[in-house]
């Protein structure tokens, strides 16, 4: 079973949007109805001590289980790292018995093979035609039908072969240096030495111009050398995930809180999880420290006065969460505060529950609740947004967890206004093993290079589609119109294909970056936002603007500069991560 990175579920039996939909309502509603109850319970023991945590459980028989829970994640995932690396060390040995097998050949026909190498190392010396050594070939195979060998292992010895007589050629051509197997190995020692030569050059000439990967280029494309579409992740050494010290520390236990308050079993948290809400509490830290001590020596003391409106505004504004959100968030809060009187904790709880609504808001008006691909259609994302936003960073990390979550994906690089550009992000792509449709000539028109991607990713049968675009400042008509331009190719070249528009909008622009939002929503119809960098000075509270002045739904939030530094949007997640003490 394929865990889903995007729908945060493993793949069971729906796709379908509307059992999708249904499900995530049912744990928004779980985690609401635990916050209610947790609020009710903090008003009803207003003396119990003061919960220093981000789910508010105020009793301690509820702190407890809450340790318990994360205790019990923890030593899952300890499990399965342990269960992982038994896995490796088996699938090692495997190999080793495999290549044990091999002298288990009995040992005539091991001496026949040997003669007829022989044979065809003599003939390939002479430069006799290749027809012979064709000949040859087809007598060890029937040797081998004849003695019940294993294909396998035949076909390992006869690659041996051509690995000096095919390649001398090419070898001539990139004027690489041939090192000839020892005559002391035996044939079989001899074969795998000379075999894994043979795959030395193969890499070799695949990355020399002329090479192999020149020759089997895609006709209209230039495609990323050596890197197959939808090579499973883990096949791909650069994307072995590093697994980092896994500490039972606070963030661990606040990780464990707030995925279990979101429906989650401890046998369901995964490290990954835990280091993405570690990494975006850590990222959150400074506009937490200054927000929540000062709100929590404001509120808490019946009605707002006009002093602590104040000081709350300015807590809000500093933020960068903007006026228009400002004023909802005091008009909600003071209205709250005005029918009951609620000690700091509740106060505060309540002011989560108006912040996380604000964010669902334009999540719930939008067709679908979680952003994901749909399967076996497909589905292009345009990422668009002025330069430096981390277009081409989110594309990688999209591409990762599209990957990672089992959907066909092609990167299609029309940023080619920056040199770099197609470089970058087919340094992503080869990170996920995710093949790049870039057009090798300079300042071509990337409208071009979308409809080849959309050609690519048609004749693959592509799920998702990520396309990177150049960054352009949203006053810049002509880019802009590029823009549209893009957009209009893909609606008539893909009409059936599930498009989404994504604005990439650097988190520590705060205000700044608002004002580009609506000039982009214009040309490419935007659909949703990434917000990026928020683990480096942003304030967060950009959020609540970007969902209030824009009407926008954040779809993906990225903190770092790492291949799993991006998921998608939680507004329980963000609102704990900013406001949990
Ligand atoms: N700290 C941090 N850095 C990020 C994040 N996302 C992107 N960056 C960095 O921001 C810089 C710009 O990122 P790019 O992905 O090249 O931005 P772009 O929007 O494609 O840039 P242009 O192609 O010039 O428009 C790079 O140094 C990235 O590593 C993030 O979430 N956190």
């Amino acid at each position: 079973m394929v865990f889903n990175w995007f729908r945060r579920q493993y793949n069971e039996s729906s796709d379908n949007p509307s059992t999708e939909k249904e499900s995530e309502t049912s744990t928004l509603k779980e985690s609401q109805a635990q916050e209610a109850q947790t609020q009710s319970t903090e008003t009803t023991i207003p003396d119990s001590p003061t919960p220093d945590n981000s789910t508010a459980n105020s009793t301690p028989d509820a702190a407890a289980d809450m340790l318990a829970f994360a205790k019990a994640a923890y030593q899952n995932i300890q499990q399965k790292q342990q269960t992982e690396n038994i896995d490796v060390e088996q699938a090692n040995s495997v190999e080793t018995t495999e290549i044990a097998s091999e002298d288990t050949l009995p040992v005539e026909i091991t001496e026949e093979i040997a003669a007829l190498v022989e044979t065809v190392d003599e003939n390939i010396n002479e430069n006799i035609s290749e027809n012979i050594s064709e000949n040859i070939s087809e007598s060890v195979v029937e040797v081998a039908k004849s003695s019940d060998i294993e294909s396998s292992d035949i076909e390992s010895v006869l690659d041996s072969k051509p690995a000096s007589e095919t390649d001398s050629s090419a070898t001539d051509r990139n004027n690489i240096s041939e090192t000839p197997a020892p005559a002391t190995l035996s044939f079989l020692e001899r074969a795998a030495a000379e075999r894994e030569a043979k795959q030395e050059r193969l890499v070799a000439n695949a990355i020399l111009p002329g090479g192999v990967a020149d020759a089997i280029a895609f006709p209209e494309l230039e495609t990323q050398p050596g890197v197959k579409s939808n090579t499973a992740t883990e096949n791909n050494p650069e994307t072995t995930v590093e697994v980092p010290d896994l500490d039972f520390d606070d963030g661990f236990v606040w990780s464990a809180e707030v995925l279990a308050a979101q429906g989650r079993r401890p046998e369901d948290i995964s490290i990954e999880e835990i280091n993405w809400l570690k990494k975006l509490r850590q990222g959150l830290d400074k506009t937490r420290r200054n927000i929540l001590n000062q709100l929590k020596s404001i509120v808490g003391q019946g009605p707002l006065n006009q002093a602590a409106v104040m000081e709350i505004e300015a807590l809000l504004l500093q933020a960068d969460v903007g006026v228009e959100a400002t004023d909802f968030i005091i008009d909600a809060l003071q209205q709250k505060l005005r029918e009951e009187v609620l000690p700091p904790d509740a106060a505060i709880a309540y002011l989560k529950q108006i912040i996380r609504d604000m964010l669902d808001t334009p999540i719930q008006k939008s067709p679908k609740s979680a952003f994901a691909p749909e399967k076996d259609t497909l589905n292009i994302w345009l990422m668009t947004g002025v330069n430096g936003a981390g277009k081409t960073t989110t594309i990688g990390k999209l591409a990762h967890l599209s990957q990672k979550s089992g959907y066909k994906t092609l990167i299609g690089a029309a940023d080619t206004f920056r040199a770099a550009a197609v470089e970058q992000v087919k340094v992503w792509g080869s990170r996920s093993g995710v093949e790049v449709v870039s057009n090798p000539g300079k300042n071509t028109d990337p409208a071009a290079v979308v409809f080849d991607a959309i050609t690519a990713a048609k004749a693959r049968n592509t799920e998702l589609l990520l396309v990177d675009t150049a960054g352009r400042l949203q006053n810049k008509k002509n880019l802009m119109e590029e823009l549209s331009k893009i957009r209009r190719i893909i609606d008539k070249k893909a009409p059936n294909a599930k498009v989404e528009s994504l604005l990439v909008l650097d988190a520590t622009l705060g205000q700044n970056g608002l004002r580009q939002a609506e000039v982009f929503s214009q040309a490419a119809q935007l659909s949703g936002v990434v917000l990026t960098k928020l683990d480096g000075t942003a304030k967060g509270g950009v959020a609540l603007a970007v969902v209030k002045q824009l009407g926008l739904p954040i779809r993906f939030i990225g903190a770092g500069e790492g291949i799993e530094d991006l998921r998608p949007f939680s507004s329980y997640e963000f609102v704990e991560a900013l406001l949990s003490g």
